[in-house]
């Protein structure tokens, strides 16, 4: 599908029962096939369900803590039967990822005394951060804050083109390198400084007062520390603009890896002060579990989830919203 038919053939946005219709269904008959011919939650059937949500990406140290607190509630409740199960599993997921303290956000706004609001996105190439970007952008400004776009992934010529149909199509101003306009200075082998892109963009945005700027970076360099450098690097330049910048640091993954979701947050963290999360394709995968263990395991919130690839199709993550959905909960 081309790049614009994205936006365009879209006529609403992805609701999460339907972005999350895959991972419900998958877990569903994984549930189903655990509790068949079984009226009580015994320990066999503790065991399945260990599994159901091992193979549902969950990841096993959170899925430990579910199992412990459903036997914790079977123990408790002395005789509690399978088809109680599904509105335990909700409860007690619902508390344990509340157990975090991450306060869910209320909507799409940013602190009214940071101005501008500096959320430097981060994540590997392919996971969705141009998209996401656009689909923040857009939030954003229709919640009535002026945004700006700072094109720093410097690395792709494409990113940068990217970003800028993006901003065409949101109405927000982008801000390139240099040589983005320069036809005679464009050399595929020399990447302009991202930092100076950083720097251009939060300025521009203190300039012109507007609410939020956020800057896009290289998805990919050749090893950990030149990432780690270069983020710093991008970090102590916004900070000679707007010291307190950036206020915010977002992690963008790809939910539909799974496992390999996990992995790349753990590295991003280990690498920089990532403080927000945002995951990415959880339609069309059965993987969206992942969700509830990256929410339990990294002390980050997970502030969004993209749900599709039109402009409306990125949520606030909400936890109870979120484990309803899942679990095929009306209120
Ligand atoms: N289904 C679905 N697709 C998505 C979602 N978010 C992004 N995509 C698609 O994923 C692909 C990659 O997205 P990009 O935004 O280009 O990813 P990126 O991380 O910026 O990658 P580079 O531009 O390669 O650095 C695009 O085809 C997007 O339309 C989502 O939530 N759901």
């Amino acid at each position: 599908m081309g790049f614009f038919n994205k936006f365009f053939s879209k006529e609403k946005k992805e609701t999460l029962d339907n972005g999350l219709d895959k991972t419900r269904q998958g877990m569903f008959s994984k549930l189903k096939h655990a509790i068949a011919g079984k009226s009580k939650i015994d320990d066999d059937v503790l065991d399945e369900l260990e599994e159901v949500f091992v193979t549902s990406d969950v990841g096993v140290e959170t899925t430990l803590k579910i199992i412990d607190r459903i036997q914790q509630r079977v123990a408790r409740d002395h005789y509690v039967g399978t088809s109680e199960l599904n509105d335990l599993l909700c409860d007690e997921i619902t508390k344990l990822l509340a157990d975090n303290n991450n306060a869910d956000m209320e909507d799409f706004t940013v602190p009214a005394d940071k101005k501008p609001y500096v959320i430097m996105v981060v994540g590997v190439n392919g996971v969705g951060k141009t998209t996401t970007i656009g689909k923040l952008a857009y939030q954003f400004k229709k919640a009535g804050n002026r945004v700006v776009l700072g094109a720093a992934d410097t690395f792709r010529a494409a990113a940068d083109e990217q970003l800028e149909i993006w901003g065409q199509r949101v109405g927000v101003p982008v801000i390139h390198h240099d040589h983005y306009e320069d036809e005679e200075k464009k050399d595929p082998n020399k990447h302009p400084d991202p930092a100076a892109v950083a720097y251009k963009a939060v300025a521009k945005a203190k300039e012109e007062n507007a609410d939020v700027v956020i800057v896009d970076t290289a998805g990919r360099l050749h090893n950990n520390v030149n990432l780690m450098n270069q983020l710093t690097k991008m970090k102590n330049v916004m900070k000679k603009v707007l010291p307190e910048a950036p206020h915010e640091i977002l992690l963008v993954i790809d939910g539909s890896t799974g496992q390999n979701a996990f992995e790349q947050a753990k590295q991003f963290v280990a690498a920089t002060e990532v403080n927000a999360l945002a995951v990415t394709k959880l339609d069309g995968t059965a993987k969206g579990g992942v969700v509830i263990g990256i929410s339990d395991q990294f002390q980050i919130p997970v502030k969004y989830i993209g749900l599709g690839e039109g402009i409306e199709d990125l949520q606030i993550f909400r936890k109870n919203e979120f484990v309803k959905s899942l679990f095929g909960k009306k209120d």
